[in-house]
């Protein structure tokens, strides 16, 4: 039967009824491609034989190119549906050819390459500078600035010949003197070659840039002398050509590629880094770090299909710090793959989603016999039942019994959370003495012994109220949970997983990776973590070696932000300007070579001078961008607190401007959208509107109050990271708006 190749879809947009149509036609086409009804018919007058155009109705037609090969049946590109005359005229000049190079399969158009005039800006030049008093306007001579990828010594010879990118692209590259030229370049290049371009602009090594884009992975066919149809097959499934070109497994992925309105490109077009993390098998726990936007979730929602696919009994679960993303995670491997086996049940065969304290919580209730057994060497002796939740108002009241014994800001909540997070649960501390002895690492903070007993006894208090109230928090859970998997680890029973897929790793707390790594046993595929230190916005700084997972020499890095366009990029990484990042390995972290192919209007940052004024800005910008067509539910308000939902929303509302605001579940249609940045985490939009970055609100002035020196310092780097978050869910347009002092966290960069 003929094997249907989608390739990079020339179609703009269609009516359901064309798109069913495209889809019947395919789906006639991949089972007999014979059948005369579908009109196979070469072009004359077209540079490259193998194109074909096929009748889908009357006025549309597709555009496909036939590669036979020495197989019986034949293999079909599809680039897409145009209207009849179009489809003619685009099928006469497409192209589909092998890099001779690096044997990468290229979709070239005649007439439409990357040096089409109106596809370079002019040339880059200095702004002129104003002299003073500014001398006549034709002295004025620009100065030309230094070519940027000759500054980190690449030449013609590495362009073309090493990497194989096209001549007269490599000239146009060679002389760009900003990167915004090598985005437009980009931009019109094919793929492969747009994104090395972008790479080595950023500073990253050509050896690198090979790997990345598995540029010096040749092809079989290209090694056998098998002939030109055979060599193009290869070259089409190298990896580098299947971020453009994807093999249709079968009618139901050809369906939802064709018809769902929302096809999303991620589903079948793979970065070949991405493509590799989701599928390579390693021998212990994986970590895979990248920036926002990088496309950690798809990589994981990938390799869970993957390790499903490879074996139908395996348990896995995929998870993360919040049930929304869960969520989220949940619908996406849906509609990657509907046929995938969702599990019911933790512990069951197929993929089990859910957010990491729901988890937890299986696992307790799977334990309820001997719940006492556990939770005695997590919490020593207490009531073993539970009813509930302790609320962290607990640790007030405890903390208020010590009285002054304690000075102030050991005895904020948010100190003591983290201590009891950090170094008691974690160490399974019980008893005073052992507290007294107990290692902090990285705390922060000293305590001498006089302090251990006075926070000891805070925590006894806190241990009390909460076993007389029948309740434990969720990070207690996590470490009881944890106890009971190793307790039957440990008598014999088999462990309860198979593979673990982690996103958001940066938020987990000690108690939820030591749950993590009880419920798989070590060995091959048994972990991997998605992490970005740089977003972590909840709890305290983890380093995973502490809980038993060992990753060592098994971290790699995403660079590419697929999301937002470079514009939005550059100015979210100067939120995090200042502020250092170690990762789940106790590693520096820095943003280095990270970068984005798309471009769009640098971010605009609307500074007001009171509430009403800074509304009204909202509101006309979410109105232009209505009136411009955006989708509403495309847009999103983000602020930093519930309270200013609310407020926003109605002050909105006053002006015109209806909108939703968001809660857990909610369907919410046909309306922009208003939430608070932690709700924003993982999601994205078309438009987003950050309100409300003052002084005062971010960072948020009541979470600094009483804290030690060391947990001020980390209050402050996660609300940077809050920031950071919130800007990054832009993928076209990102709009600030403030009123009265804005955020010290806003960078101070040239925004036009
Ligand atoms: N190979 C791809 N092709 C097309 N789009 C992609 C690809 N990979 C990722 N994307 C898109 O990029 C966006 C970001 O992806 P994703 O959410 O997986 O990134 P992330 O690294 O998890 O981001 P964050 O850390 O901000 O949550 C999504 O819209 C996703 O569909």
């Amino acid at each position: 039967m003929p094997q249907i190749i989608m390739g990079p879809s020339q179609t703009g947009a269609l009516d359901s009824s064309v798109k069913k149509q495209a889809y019947a036609f395919l789906e006639k086409l991949s089972d007999n491609d014979a059948l005369p009804g579908l009109h196979i018919e070469p072009i004359n007058g077209a540079i490259d034989d193998r194109v074909r155009t096929g009748r889908v109705n009357d006025f549309y037609r597709a555009v496909l190119f036939k590669v036979q090969g020495h197989g019986a049946a034949a293999h079909y590109v599809y680039l897409g549906v145009l209207a009849h005359d179009e489809a003619i005229a685009f099928a006469k000049k497409a192209r589909l050819t092998v890099n001779p190079v690096n044997g990468i399969a290229e979709l070239i158009i005649a007439g439409e390459d990357q040096l089409a005039e109106d596809a370079v800006p002019p040339l880059d030049v200095a702004p002129p500078v104003a002299a003073t008093p500014e001398p006549p306007r034709e002295l004025v001579t620009p100065a030309p600035l230094p070519a940027l990828l000759p500054g980190f010594g690449i030449d013609e010879d590495v362009l073309v010949k090493q990497l194989g990118i096209d001549e007269a692209l490599a000239h146009a590259a060679l002389a760009a003197t900003s990167e915004d030229t090598i985005l437009a370049l980009a931009d019109k290049a094919v793929q492969w070659q747009g994104l090395a371009l972008i790479d080595l602009a950023s500073g990253t090594s050509v050896d690198d840039v090979k790997t990345t884009l598995s540029i010096d992975q040749r092809p079989a066919a290209l090694v056998a002398d098998d002939g030109e149809d055979e060599r193009l097959l290869a070259a089409l499934q190298h990896p580098a050509a299947q971020m453009q070109f994807a093999f249709i497994e079968d009618d139901d992925e050809l369906r939802r590629a064709i018809e769902d309105t929302d096809f999303a490109a991620w589903r079948v077009f793979l970065h070949p880094e991405q493509r590799k993390y989701a599928t390579a098998t390693y021998n212990g726990p994986f970590r895979l770090s990248g920036g926002a936007g990088t496309g950690k979730t798809v990589v994981l929602l990938h390799r869970a299909r993957h390790l499903a696919r490879q074996n139908p009994n395996a348990r896995i679960l995929l998870t993360t710090f919040t049930k929304n993303l869960a969520d989220a995670m949940k619908a996406d491997l849906r509609r990657l793959d509907p046929t995938l086996p969702l599990a019911r049940r933790l512990g069951e065969p197929g993929v089990f989603v859910s957010g990491i304290d729901a988890a937890v919580s299986a696992v307790l209730r799977s334990d309820e016999a001997d719940l006492a057994l556990d939770i005695e060497p997590v919490l020593g002796s207490r009531s073993w039942e539970i009813f509930t939740r302790t609320p962290d108002s607990v640790w007030r009241d405890a903390a208020a019994a010590v009285g002054s014994e304690l000075p102030a800001d050991l005895r904020s909540k948010a100190f003591l959370i983290s201590e009891y997070a950090m170094v008691v649960l974690p160490a399974r501390v019980t008893t005073r003495d052992a507290y007294l002895t107990a290692r902090r690492p990285g705390r922060g903070v000293a305590l001498d012994r006089k302090k251990r007993l006075a926070v000891w006894s805070v925590i006894e208090a806190y241990r009390s109220r909460a076993s007389i109230e029948g309740s434990i928090a969720f990070a207690e859970a996590g470490a009881i949970a944890a106890t009971s998997l190793e307790r039957r680890a440990s008598g014999g029973e088999p462990r309860v997983l198979d593979h673990v897929l982690v996103d958001e790793g940066q938020d987990l707390n000690p108690s939820h990776w030591q749950f993590l790594r009880a419920l798989v046993e070590l060995g091959p595929n048994d972990m991997f973590l998605a992490e970005d230190s740089q977003q972590r916005i909840y709890g305290q700084r983890v380093v995973l070696g502490r809980y038993g997972i060992r990753v060592v020499g098994r971290s790699q890095r995403l660079k590419l932000n697929y999301r937002t366009t470079a514009q939005t990029l550059q100015y979210a990484v100067g939120v995090l300007e200042g502020e250092d990042f170690i990762d789940l390995e106790d590693a520096p972290e820095t943003s280095g070579h990270y970068r984005s192919a798309r471009s769009g209007p640098p971010p605009r940052v609307a500074e007001c001078s009171n509430l009403s004024e800074e509304l009204k800005a909202a509101a006309d910008t979410v109105g232009e961008w209505l009136k411009s067509g955006v989708v509403p539910e495309t847009i999103g308000i983000l602020v930093r607190d519930a309270q200013q939902a609310g407020q926003v929303s109605r002050g909105l509302e006053e002006r015109g401007i209806t909108v939703r605001v968001v809660e857990q579940g909610a369907q919410r249609e046909g309306h922009p959208l208003v939430m608070t940045m932690y709700r924003a985490k993982g999601m994205e939009f078309s438009r987003a509107l950050i309100f409300g970055v003052n002084e005062g609100l971010v960072p948020a002035e009541y979470l600094l109050k009483d804290l030690t020196e060391a947990d001020r310092a980390d209050a402050l780097t996660r609300e940077r990271s809050l920031l950071y978050v919130a800007a990054t869910r832009a993928r076209d347009e990102l709009v600030i708006t403030t009123s009265g002092r804005k955020s010290e966290f806003l960078p101070a960069v040239q925004l036009s």
